[in-house]
């Protein structure tokens, strides 16, 4: 088992906050190994809202899932989330989707995310880059679709 986040943004340079996020998590206690691709997605949950730019980074991390959890909302904060309604817009929201094979059902933290396999726009990104991973129900992740259209949008730079 691998260490995958989700992030996605609706409101703003698009762009810009998944390109921040990801040079804020680089540090000593974080690694990003892989990046996929931005995918433009259809919003999932609550329909009343723009366009969604999704994208999943996979990991590297000595810190343990919740001071990595603690570290992501930190770097929401920063980059300036504000709304905290549910399934609604924002600048950035960076998910923990699967953390190895740590299972965690707190309020605070669930593992694995417990939507990653009814949401199109976390699978298509996870299975571009890792094709064959396995997840942590122990379907391929080439069995699952998910929910949602999604659109890749650029070639991957990190
Ligand atoms: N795996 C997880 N990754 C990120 N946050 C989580 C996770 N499990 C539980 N949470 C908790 O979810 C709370 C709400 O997070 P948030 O506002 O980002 O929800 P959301 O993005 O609207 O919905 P969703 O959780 O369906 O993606 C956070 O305060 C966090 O503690
Ligand atoms: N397409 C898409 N839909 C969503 C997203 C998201 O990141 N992308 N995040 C949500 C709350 O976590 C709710 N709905």
């Amino acid at each position: 088992m691998r260490t995958f986040l989700g992030l996605g943004s609706n409101l703003g340079d698009r762009a810009y906050y998944l390109s921040e996020a990801i040079s804020a998590l680089e540090g000593p206690a974080i690694r990003v190994i892989t990046a996929s691709r931005i995918y433009e997605t259809e919003p999932w949950g609550r329909l009343d809202q723009p366009l969604f730019w999704n994208q999943v980074v996979e990991i590297e991390t000595s810190l343990e899932p919740l001071d990595l959890l603690h570290v992501c909302q930190e770097i929401e904060l920063r980059l300036g989330r504000v709304r905290k309604e549910h399934w609604g817009s924002r600048t950035i929201d960076i998910d923990l989707l699967i953390y190895d094979n740590r299972v965690s059902e707190s309020e605070e933290l669930k593992l694995p995310h417990p939507y990653l396999e009814e949401r199109a726009f976390v699978l298509a990104p996870l299975r571009e880059i890792a094709p064959k991973l396995i997840l942590p129900s122990g379907r391929s992740i080439n069995e699952v679709e998910g929910e949602g259209k999604v659109y890749p949008l650029t070639t991957n730079k990190l």
